[in-house]
């Protein structure tokens, strides 16, 4: 049977199937886990989805309504592996706990799902990325426009934006959103290119005018007049389902979720989703974490900071203010220190995480024990934050979170609290008298029994008699059998075990009635009381956020500090002109990399691009080191927008605005099919959108079609880029007629990288120089690939003929001479004297010899014409 087709009537289920199905009813689209004493089950469509997806076992129990019920269960300890694992694979799910008393009421015990856990929206420590921040998207288009809305939880933030639909990639892939809402009638192709986990909801939640409304409402303000945002109607639409959601997976509403932030791509550099891939920012071609530029730079000593390093590294902004004052931090860092700050760091516990489940009150006590320790050490940390620049100031002040906090928590919570509120413990001694009292009943419970247990073998005379408590039967009275005959008669027998039998007397009850409710009373006092704190530290929540920024952002800066450091980087100078001057520049990975399999000493390359020298063309041997050079100029590029000090000895840059970059690489294998299309598909983008600010970099164009085709496409490209877009370009090619480029296009220049030979061999000296390359050398890199030596022979044999033939009959081709005008439409009016003459001749009216002049007549004129 199918769960989510089942009928609203379950009447003719079991009361239990009838109870799971209701609940199931309401989160058809999710996985639902029906809590079963020690399991969560899963029921038919679900369950045989847990089995693929989890591996747990499909088990048939009973009948209801005439079909077998087919379930699966995991044990509920297990329960966080096991969400870890669906979120992951993008699944959501509804946990539905039992929230009535057992036997309270006929039936089964009435449950509820409490919480539901989609890969966006959680929040629980254990269950997220530790580096990885966690977003909720939502999508939906208004005609031609694109509306964003996203959420952190974890952060409190929410984010609104719009774009076109090429844009829509390129936020896609900088957001990268744990989860996507779209309206469940429309998917934007872009969204499934993506393959992005998505949650579909109904058309109706992606209203604007209830979106504005639920905006204002969660930020506490009439209008998005001060946010920028109140003409955002696409994205108030996005904002509307969103919030719907979230709230929806909470429970709640999310009181922490006060601040807004609108980004305008125009505010950023543009890194399409190529870009990002191509360079390797954030993961390797081949979707590994490392070696890419991020992994390299993350030496963040807190989840915070990398989560934050990350966020930098995909959100260069345009305006180089805010890079410039990242500089001037880490200058200061560099002169004083980073070191005590970074040992600071470490003791610091994840306040953003902790004020977010705080905010959701899911916070738990060890974490509030966390969190103390961290307000504790702020002081100490503080001092440790050079004076000076100017953001190092604002960050430290973000530092002084108000002392009344940890003072609360210190008062407040035990030295080492319980794992779990409900096993006691977690307030600290001192905090409550009514608590301190209760506590002081179940302290005095030992010497209690102790003094009893003297007292009974005094009057019985059994010496062996023992007083005793366990959960199940309480306090008793032990006798073995023994000493049954010395028994008094005011013990009630309260269980018989094999060799002893257990008694109960009423001095001994009455004291376990006043015992147990004080464990009870205490219990429930602590529960109070813990819950005032949280109420407490919930008006605190800005304080805590200002401070996990401060935190994170001292974090990335000291981590940069100490990259410059130690990978010997210099700061970049930025200028107003349209420049890219980098000297000595170095790919920081593919350095890093050679250092670490001692693969030699990276060779260091200028680059110099300004108004006058605009491209590139770069040609040299396969593995001569073209794509590492272009790509370091790229990452160049980025860290500066950033703030970063870069891999290079001096580096002066003029406005950038987008970074493009068309590589042919692993993406390749993945498409096979599509190669082509997806080059030009990419290369046409890149011609749409590049600007005279922008860097591009085309690293052999025209590869993946015909060598002709390809020649031809890849000159007109280099000739678009030229004249058109006017970008700075790098253009690596293995079409050797593209040198003759820069001859004809004075912003052009020819850049090769060299390579030496050495008898058959070939040495890659990896070194930048002006001019074009000599030849390819292909064979030799086959060569040296360990190609069997028949085919590097007959390769060279053949090689040698091919090049004879072409410079015996060599064709001029000028691959760069403008378009022809495209040809006149039919339908058009043209004006041609040699149609109008056409049109004035009357065939029947000329005589042959007419005829014949006629027809030179015209054919002079077409001639003349061409
Ligand atoms: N500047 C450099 N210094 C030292 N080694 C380098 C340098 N540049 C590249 N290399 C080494 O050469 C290898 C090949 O470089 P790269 O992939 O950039 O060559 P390529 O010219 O683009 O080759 P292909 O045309 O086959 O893509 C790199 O993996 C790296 O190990």
């Amino acid at each position: 049977m199918n769960s989510a087709a089942a009928p609203d009537d379950f009447s003719q289920h079991t009361p239990m199937m009838a109870q799971y199905l209701r609940i199931k009813a309401e989160y058809p689209e999710t996985l639902v886990f029906y809590r079963m004493g020690d399991f969560y089950e899963v029921f038919f469509d679900d369950a045989r989805k847990a089995n693929q997806l989890l591996d747990v076992t499909l088990t048939t129990r009973g009948q209801s309504a005439g079909a077998p019920v087919v379930m699966a269960g995991v044990p509920v300890h297990a329960l966080e592996a096991y969400l870890a694992k669906l979120i992951k694979l993008g699944e959501a799910v509804a946990i539905a706990e039992q929230v009535g008393e057992v036997g309270a009421s006929k039936g089964p015990v009435e449950r509820k799902v409490v919480r539901v856990v989609t890969p966006g929206t959680v929040t629980d420590t254990e269950l997220l990325a530790d580096k990885q921040d966690s977003i909720l998207l939502s999508v939906t288009a208004q005609g031609k426009t694109f509306g964003l809305a996203w959420l952190s939880l974890t952060q409190g933030q929410l984010g609104l934006g719009q774009c076109d639909e090429r844009e829509l990639g390129s936020w896609l892939a900088r957001l990268s959103p744990a989860e996507v809402l779209v309206d469940r009638d429309k998917h934007p192709a872009a969204v499934l290119a993506a393959r992005l986990p998505i949650t579909n909801r109904p058309s109706w939640q992606f209203d604007a005018q209830l979106g504005l409304r639920k905006l204002c409402q969660q930020l506490s303000v009439a209008s998005l007049q001060g946010f920028n945002a109140q003409e955002l109607t696409a994205a108030h639409a996005a904002a509307a389902a969103l919030l719907s959601y979230a709230e929806h997976t909470q429970g709640r509403a999310l009181s922490h979720v006060k601040s807004l932030q609108v980004q305008r791509a125009t505010d950023l550099l543009d890194l399409p989703p190529a870009s990002q891939r191509n360079l390797e920012l954030t993961q390797t071609l081949r979707g590994e974490t490392s070696p890419t530029l991020l992994s390299l730079l993350d030496t963040c000593r807190t989840g915070m900071g990398s989560r934050a390093l990350r966020h930098w590294l995909l959100h260069p902004p345009r305006d180089r203010a805010p890079a410039k004052a990242r500089q001037e931090a880490i200058a200061e860092l560099l002169t004083t220190g980073f070191e005590p700050l970074r040992e600071a760091l470490r003791q610091v516990s994840d306040v953003e995480r902790i004020a977010a489940r705080i905010a959701l009150r899911q916070v738990r006590p060890r974490e509030l024990a966390g969190l103390r320790a961290t307000l504790q050490i702020l002081p100490e940390l503080a001092q440790t934050v050079p004076t000076g620049a100017p953001l190092l100031d604002e960050l430290a002040q973000g530092l002084g979170a108000s002392p009344h906090l940890a003072e609360l928590l210190i008062r407040a919570i035990a030295e080492e609290p319980a794992v779990l509120l409900r096993d006691g413990g977690v307030i600290a001694t001192g905090f409550d008298e009514q608590l301190d009292e209760l506590r002081a009943i179940q302290n005095n419970c030992d010497a209690f029994l102790l003094d009893l247990e003297t007292r009974e073998r005094a009057r019985t005379g059994i010496s062996n008699l023992r007083v005793q408590f366990n959960k199940v039967h309480g306090f008793y009275i032990e006798v073995t059998t023994s000493g049954l005959d010395k028994v008094p008669l005011d013990y009630q027998r309260r269980q018989t075990l094999k060799n002893a039998e257990r008694f109960i007397t009423p001095e001994l009850k009455t004291f376990e009635d006043k015992a147990l409710s004080a464990q009870e009373r205490a219990l429930a006092r602590e529960k109070l009381l813990f819950e005032a704190v949280i109420d407490q530290l919930t008006e605190e929540l800005p304080t805590l956020a200002r401070l996990a920024r401060s935190l994170a952002a001292l974090d990335v800066l000291a981590a940069l500090a100490e990259r410059a450091a130690t990978l010997n980087w210099c700061r970049p100078d930025f200028v107003s002109h349209p420049c890219i001057d980098i000297q000595g520049g170095r790919h920081p990975v593919v350095e890093a990399r050679l250092r670490e399999t001692g693969g030699g000493e990276f060779m260091a390359n200028d680059c110099r691009l300004d108004a006058r020298t605009k491209l590139m063309v770069i040609t040299g041997p396969n593995m001569g080191g073209k794509s590492t050079f272009m790509r370091q100029v790229a990452l160049i590029a980025l860290l500066s927008a950033i703030g970063s000090y870069v891999p290079a000895t001096s580096c002066r840059l003029g406005p950038i605005d987008a970074i493009h970059t068309r590589i042919g690489a692993a993406d390749d294998l993945a498409n096979a099919q599509s190669t082509f299309m997806l080059e030009m598909t990419e290369a046409a983008a890149i011609l749409h959108s590049a600007s005279e600010q922008s860097l591009v970099l085309m690293d052999e164009i025209g590869r993946g079609t015909s060598t002709f085709d390809g020649l031809a496409l890849a000159g007109a490209i280099a000739t678009h880029l030229h004249d058109k877009c006017r970008a700075f370009t790098l253009f690596a090619t293995h079409y050797f007629e593209l040198t003759e480029f820069p001859a004809k296009h004075p912003q052009a220049v020819n850049m090769h990288v060299s390579a030496v030979e050495s008898g058959e061999d070939i040495v890659f000296l990896h070194e930048i120089q002006p001019g074009p390359a000599s030849r390819s050398y292909g064979v030799q890199v086959a060569r040296l690939a360990g190609m069997p030596s028949p085919v590097v022979r007959q390769a060279r044999a053949a090689l040698e003929a091919l090049e004879a033939r072409a410079s015996e009959g060599e064709i001029q081709i000028d691959l760069f001479a403008p378009p022809p005008e495209p040809a006149p439409s039919a339908s058009a009016e043209v004006e041609s004297p040699l149609l109008d003459a056409l049109r004035d001749v009357d065939p029947d009216a000329l005589s042959p010899r007419e005829a014949h002049a006629m027809l030179y007549q015209l054919k002079s004129m077409a001639s003349q014409r061409h």
